[in-house]
């Protein structure tokens, strides 16, 4: 009993110190539950893992829970592909080396790179800055609130009781001026957070966007890989959710967290006596009530994931149909479009109604427990000095005002808690975006990795602008599939080199790793490898330059600006000495070289039409300048062969000492195709062309040849003596073309005859009919035929003599048995 009444004793005199430590372990306690998650993990775990298996490319996986992709399944799958691929011989031989190399590269990312995006915003002073400034307010705005809830329960009580002058005292003096820091801070609350945004945003952008175009290789293998599909939602609007979901965090966070601790212990500290171990009963129904609704909660993080992945897909399927709108529309596959547009549709509204059927459950459950359990509990909670009135308030206690700012206080916190609930659900959701942002990160690490884009270890790559060489270097597609096994050549700069071969044999290929798209493998039968190429830009001087068969148009971008791709203006400006009107000479100079003057004067006559809205004076002249300054819609508006031509006149711009020119004259005249070979080598550059027009030929002088089954033949090219043997190939194939069909008839004929002999013979020695000697009008009586319904023709059995004796033969004895030709 004594021990009793001790702890009792103790538990008085610390009371308000038990309660407040006791809420503060409840809450944080409850806080803890909103940040972790086993589904979560496990969600996290699994993107981990298939990304490993991937290295670093994310595929479209998906939650077993809705029964359209399995990841896990397909993790197995892969890598039982992986290792049944290493047994096909020279097929995705690199898949084992790619995948040792990914994982290592996983582990170092990993170790360098948690929670990148986390350091990023938290390197940024603005940032950190406005950061603090949002938590000064958030504090400052809940002190406000607490009192504007006193104030509240004062204006109550005082209508309760009538006393007009103290309720217009308090409304006035006290309510409205308090309004004015209120509503300060809370616009100034919603300002920050923006700004928080914006500047988030801004960080994410600058540094993504820098990593994804820091080189040619970059970008190219990142939309080349799996998630291609992703990479424009990654860039806007994932970056852009998680900017506002991060900036807002805080504000969720911290609010409630505040207006639960204050409120909590401005309750604890009430001056009734129950109040404060009632709150702690209410702090222990929140908590339990709240472990109940994790039961079932759905996984927001996965659920985000899955979605944003599937909407990806659908606009990229918009966005192809977009591109190739000209190319869809002229075959007619707009319902073949359609067809995949709406299956894509159907699959991600299939999983939307799964969602919001997932989420209807657990809103109804959240509502009524935050909205009307917890509120009745409040209720309760607030009745207590009420209905125990005479036993435990004192009676100079103003009862109604003690019960309004209790019940708003309870309001509060209750909201709060109920913000803490939601505030579950938007952390799931920024880690499902925060996940989706990290591994864009990581796949954009793992292809700017400089391990990564050198060539394998033992390749030895030199660069120099006066020549290329090859020497026991394989054609390896990213696939691993082999195309060449061992390449070696040498070109000078002065030689032109013919690229030819079947479709598909890797010629573009070849100019890949030329580029430097694709990484440059070892020898596969362990040879010394090397290669030297030339660097893209020496000295300020174009080394190489290429030209694909679809040239490059950048869109709205000025006509200067097309003619001097890739250099910028500020470029432009270097070479000439801010000399625009020089500048421009040039380039026309280039332009008339390729006939294409024409453009100018369209271009011209374009600033006109635009400028007679505008312009005042109606007959005002156009400067050529401007020509030069105009932007259009070039890929859309210009034939293909006339932007191959601006793309030839970028080449002469640039004046590289190497061209690659991979078909890229197929869609203009023989005669211009020719006027731009011979421009291109009065200009000192040396050509590297695959071309399947003979009369590009005579402009080569060393010929490499793919057979399209792994083997190829480089040398020394006589385009003429070439052309004479093509010629007599030729001449060769039309007569065999002509002869063939004529002697398959003959041999024909001759075996139907052959086999006619043979039966017949062996009828006659079955009958021993008398030999031909013995009657010799048989001969001419039945003619040479392998067909009876054929007419008769009897020069065909004189002019066979070779066979007369034994058709005679035959065709005695045919007629003495009767036996029917046809059915031989
Ligand atoms: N990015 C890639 N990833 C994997 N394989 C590729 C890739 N690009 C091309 N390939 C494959 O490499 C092979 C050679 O392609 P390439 O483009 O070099 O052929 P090509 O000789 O230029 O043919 P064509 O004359 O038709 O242009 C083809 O089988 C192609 O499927």
């Amino acid at each position: 009993m004594m021990a009793v009444s001790e702890v009792l004793f103790l538990y008085r005199r610390h009371r308000q110190n038990i309660l407040r430590s006791s809420y503060v372990l409840l809450l944080f306690s409850t806080l803890y539950g909103l940040s972790s998650g086993k589904s979560t993990s496990k969600a996290v775990d699994r993107v981990r893992k298939r990304d490993d298996i991937h290295g670093n490319e994310t595929e479209v996986g998906g939650s077993d829970d809705f029964g359209t992709y399995s990841s896990s399944d397909n993790d197995s799958t892969n890598e039982k592909q992986s290792s049944e691929n290493e047994n096909e011989g020279g097929i995705n031989l690199y898949d084992k080396r790619n995948y040792d190399k990914g994982q290592h590269l996983r582990k170092k990312h990993n170790h360098r790179h948690i929670d990148f995006l986390i350091r990023l915003i938290l390197r940024d002073k603005k940032f950190i800055m406005l950061f603090l400034i949002q938590a000064i307010l958030l504090v400052t705005r809940t002190l406000l609130s607490l009192r504007v809830a006193t104030l509240d329960g004062r204006i109550v009580s005082s209508l309760v009781k009538a006393n007009y002058s103290k309720f217009i005292k308090i409304l006035l003096g006290n309510w409205m001026l308090l309004g004015i820091p209120a509503s300060f801070v809370n616009a100034l609350i919603a300002y920050t957070t923006k700004w928080c945004s914006l500047t988030i945003n801004k960080i994410l952008t600058t540094y993504m966007l820098d990593k994804y175009l820091v080189d040619h290789r970059t970008f190219y293998s990142v939309t080349a890989s799996s998630t291609a599909s992703e990479v424009q939602d990654n860039l806007t609007k994932d970056i852009g959710t998680f900017s506002n979901t991060t900036s807002s965090l805080l504000n969720q966070l911290l609010k409630p967290m505040l207006d639960l601790i204050l409120c909590s212990f401005r309750l604890l500290s009430s001056s009734s006596s129950f109040m404060g171990e009632g709150t702690l009963a209410l702090g222990l129904v929140v908590y339990v009530s709240n472990r109940l609704l994790r039961l079932i909660q759905p996984n927001f993080t996965k659920l985000i994931m899955k979605r944003s992945t599937m909407e990806s897909w659908f606009r990229s399927l918009h966005s192809h149909v977009h591109l190739n709108n000209e190319e869809i529309a002229i075959m007619r596959g707009e319902s073949r479009e359609l067809a995949s547009l709406d299956y894509s549709f159907y699959e991600l509204v299939l999983f939307m109604n799964r969602e919001i059927k997932k989420r209807f459950i657990y809103d109804f459950a959240s509502s009524f427990i935050i909205k009307y359990s917890w509120g009745a509990a409040g209720l309760v909670l607030c009745s207590i000095p009420i209905f125990f009135k005479d036993k435990i308030i004192v009676a100079d206690e103003d009862v109604t005002a003690d019960f309004i700012t209790n019940r708003r206080l309870l309001m509060t916190a209750s909201g709060s808690l109920g913000r803490f609930v939601e505030l579950k659900k938007s952390i799931q959701q920024l880690r499902g975006v925060w996940l989706r942002l990290k591994n864009f990160g990581d796949l954009l690490d793992s292809y700017s990795d400089p391990q990564k884009s050198r060539p394998d270890d033992g390749v030895i790559l030199e660069y120099d602008q006066k020549k290329i060489i090859f020497e026991n270097i394989p054609l390896v597609t990213p696939a691993g599939q082999v195309l060449i096994w061992e390449l070696n050549f040498e070109l000078k700069q002065g030689d032109h080199l013919l690229i030819i071969g079947p479709n598909g044999c890797g010629k573009s290929s070849l100019f890949r790793i030329l580029g430097g798209l694709w990484p440059i493998r070892l020898s596969l039968e362990g040879k010394p490898t090397r290669a030297v190429i030339p660097p893209s830009m020496s000295n300020d001087e174009c080394s190489i330059f290429y030209l694909p068969q679809k040239p490059y148009m950048g869109s709205m971008t000025t006509f200067r600006e097309q003619i001097i791709y890739p250099d910028t203006i500020a470029q432009f400006e270097k070479r000439f000495h801010g000399n625009y009107s020089k500048g421009d000479k040039h380039l026309a100079k280039i332009l008339s070289t390729l006939e294409l003057e024409d453009l100018i004067s369209e271009n011209m006559a374009l600033v006109m039409v635009n400028a007679s809205d505008n312009r005042e004076e109606a007959n005002s002249s156009v400067e050529p300048r401007e020509a030069f300054d105009l932007k259009r819609n070039w890929s859309e508006e210009l034939s293909i062969g006339i932007q191959q031509r601006l793309a030839m006149a970028r080449m002469y711009y640039h004046r590289p000492k190497f061209a690659v020119l991979d078909e890229c004259t197929s869609a203009v005249s023989p005669e211009m195709e020719q006027k731009m070979y011979s421009t291109a080598q009065r200009l000192g550059t040396s050509l590297v062309s695959v071309c399947h027009r003979t009369s590009l030929w005579h402009f080569h002088n060393y010929l490499l040849k793919f057979d399209g089954k792994g083997g190829y033949r480089f040398g020394k090219f006589d385009p003429e003596e070439r052309l004479a043997s093509e010629n007599k190939l030729m001449e060769l194939n039309t007569l065999l073309d002509q002869r063939v069909p004529m002697w398959e008839k003959r041999l024909k004929d001759l075996m139907v005859v052959r086999r006619s002999n043979v039966i017949r013979k062996s009828q006659s020695e079955l009958t021993q009919s008398p030999s031909p000697q013995q009657n010799p009008s048989a001969a001419t009586k039945v003619p040479f035929s392998g067909d009876q319904r054929l007419p008769v023709n009897p020069s065909v059995a004189t002019q066979s003599q070779g066979v007369n004796s034994v058709l005679l033969r035959s065709s005695d004895s045919q007629e003495k048995t009767n036996a029917p030709v046809d059915g031989i």
